[in-house]
Formats: C-alpha cells, structure tokens, sequence
C-alpha cells in the first residue's frame, strides 16, 4: 500500500521518513497554509531523497502555468489538486503534464459528494478523500465517515486522507481498503514539524497487519 506523508518542510525530515517507509512525501504549495514551503525549500527538502519515492506538490485554485513551472523547478513527481477544481481542468492539466501523476482531492461531505468523487476518475491517475472542514483546506485531523467509504471503488486508484493517526490506522482499514493513505497532522508535533516517533509508530501499526 502507498503511504504518503503530507506537509514535509524540514529537509531532514523528509529522508528520516522516507526510510522509515513513506513511499510519497507531500508539499504544501498553497500559500495560505501553515505548512507551506517555496520551490526552493522542495529543492531542498527533496534532494536527497531516494529516486522511487514520490514527490507531490499540493495545490488548491493555482492555474496550470504556475502549476506546471513549480513541478518543473521542484522536481515534482505528482499534483495534488485539494481546491474547487473541476473535472476539465484536471484534463487540461494532464494533458499538458503528461508525465506528472495528477491527483485529484476531494474534501467529503456526503454521499452526493462521494458520488461525484468518481466523476473525476477518468481525468485523474488517482483520487483522494479527504474530511471536510468549513474554514480549512486540508490538514485539519477531522476523520471522515468510514462506513459511508464502504462501498468507495472508483475506476482510478485512491488514497484516504483526513485525521488519520497512529493509534486509528487499524480502525480505519478494517473498514476501508483504499490503494494508499495519507496523514499530515497525525504525525506532528505542530504544523510542519514531523514527529519522527509517531512515523515509525505508524510504519509498526502498519507492519503488523502483514
Ligand atoms: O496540510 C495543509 O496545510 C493543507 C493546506 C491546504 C490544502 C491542503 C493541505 N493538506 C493536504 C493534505 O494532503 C493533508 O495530508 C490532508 O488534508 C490530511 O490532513 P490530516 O487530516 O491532517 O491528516
């Protein structure tokens, strides 16, 4: 299963974590956020990263050019789309980054929303669920309704995101079989600054399901 870490801004981090067993480290590129960094702190930060671990950048209502110059100077590997995107805009981005896994987020409400969740499949490699929060994009640690994920199977693969810990990895999964998960928060200290522990807790959980 694919593992992303999500809101990286420390260089150090990002290769402690890669080798606890991250196989993708997220970058917050969304100004607004707390966790985010520059072209050049993702320069940085992915420098000395191992060649098979993915490298997504994160962006919300950002246009394509802006997109398309900062995975080039980054050195990204994947888009994280986690604003109001639509499905044709996705297309387009795709269209002119061929080479870019573009994922597309959707920040979960209800079933209506979950339902338009696999709209997006055929303009996207790979989807992922987030909780919704009324004033934050994203990195907020509300969970989302498992349960109502049960039935989840697009035609793209997908991750789960939203409030996802250490301790509620097991809960969640018994529940729901996505291709990858996804947590920020979960694993801070505060924003931006990895726990390093709760990584490896994480990676412990997630062994012993094997
Ligand atoms: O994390 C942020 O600060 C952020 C800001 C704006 C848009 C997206 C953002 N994060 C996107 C992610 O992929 C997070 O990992 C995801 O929302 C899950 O976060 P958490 O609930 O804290 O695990």
């Amino acid at each position: 299963m694919r593992v992303k870490i999500c809101g990286i801004t420390q260089p150090q981090q990002s290769v402690a974590i890669a080798t606890l067993g991250a196989t993708a480290l997220g970058f917050i590129c969304v100004p607004t956020s707390p966790r985010y960094v520059t072209t050049a702190q993702i320069r940085a930060a992915v420098a000395q990263l191992p060649e098979n671990i993915d490298r997504i950048g994160v962006f919300a209502n950002t246009d394509i050019s802006k997109i398309n110059q900062t995975a080039i100077d980054s050195g990204l590997t994947g888009v994280q789309l986690h604003g109001d995107e639509l499905p044709e805009f996705c297309d387009q981005l795709r269209q002119a980054l061929p080479q870019v896994e573009i994922i597309k987020a959707l920040r979960i409400r209800s079933l209506e929303h979950l339902e338009k969740a696999a709209h997006y499949a055929q303009y996207v490699d790979t989807l992922l669920l987030d909780a919704y929060h009324p004033q934050q994009l994203g990195g907020t640690g509300q969970t989302l309704d498992w349960q109502m994920l049960q039935q989840f199977s697009p035609s793209c693969s997908w991750f789960l995101a939203g409030g996802l810990t250490p301790d509620n990895i097991l809960t969640a999964l018994s529940q729901v079989k996505p291709d990858g998960i996804d947590l920020s928060s979960g694993v801070e200290i505060k924003p931006g600054d990895k726990d390093l522990d709760k990584v490896a807790l994480l990676f412990e959980k997630l062994g012993s399901r094997e």
